[in-house]
């Protein structure tokens, strides 16, 4: 699955379903908390960069960017400059890219607005780099975000909650089990609303009781047992 099918598929999901799915399957889940500046989503194959202090690392990486790729920045989660702006945004969107995730500051908000591209940061500053470091060898082929160090091999998925990282070989299976999470949380949704509580929906006395006797159990155990679906 790539570019635009990836996309469609993840548009009738959220980051907190496949986050979930990740939990149920045992992967790590590589969440990070950014801002949607643009308020769109994202799916795509991760185009790693580390920013050094000039904008040369991006226009490399889109000498061989493939369509659908989000370009993803670590600036080390530096707060004391915007490493990228509208210019940024627009040179990625031509070159067929579908996002940009940013672990550090973005500037131009408004233009990067009106070109609509999703772009995810940690917030906004005036100011581009004051500075200009050595680019280390593995510039182009990983990036650290936040705890997270991803390459070519991931994925990375984006909406209003944030960015979350899945390996992209295991995107099928996500997608899958991700899409039963949110059918369970939907059904749940829909009886809670006329007034069937989710305590009662996932026999919450019973769990309460089994607790007491066995102070062990927990409330995932519950939730498993009886085919609920909340927090994973
Ligand atoms: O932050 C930078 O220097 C890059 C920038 O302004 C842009 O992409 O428009
Ligand atoms: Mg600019």
């Amino acid at each position: 699955m790539r570019g635009v099918g990836m996309l469609e598929r993840f548009d009738e999901l959220t980051t907190a379903h496949v986050a979930d799915a990740c939990l149920r399957v045992g992967l790590p889940v590589r969440t990070v908390s950014l801002t949607a500046v643009t308020g769109g989503r994202v799916a795509g194959r991760v185009l790693p960069v580390q920013h050094v202090g000039s904008v040369d690392v991006f226009l490399e990486a889109f000498e061989s960017a493939a369509e659908g790729d989000v370009l993803v920045i670590d600036n080390g989660g530096r707060r004391d400059e915007a490493c990228a702006g509208d210019m940024v945004a627009l040179e990625a969107k031509a070159a067929g890219l579908s996002g940009v995730v940013i672990w550090g500051l973005h500037r131009d908000t408004v233009d990067i607005q009106a070109i609509g591209l999703p772009v995810f940061s940690l917030g906004a500053m005036p100011t581009g780099p004051l500075r200009l470091d050595p680019q280390p060898a593995d510039a182009l082929l990983t990036a650290t975000i936040g705890e997270w160090t991803v390459t070519r091999d991931d994925v990375v998925l984006g909406d209003e909650d944030g960015v979350l990282f899945v390996p992209a070989d295991r995107i099928g299976e996500l997608f899958d089990l991700a899409e039963s999470i949110r059918d369970t949380e939907r059904r749940q949704a829909a009886e809670i609303r006329p007034g069937r509580s989710l305590r009662e929906q996932v026999r919450f006395a019973e769990y309460l009781t089994a607790r007491a006797a066995d102070p062990s159990l927990t409330f995932r155990q519950h939730l498993r047992a009886v085919k609920g679906a909340v927090e994973e």
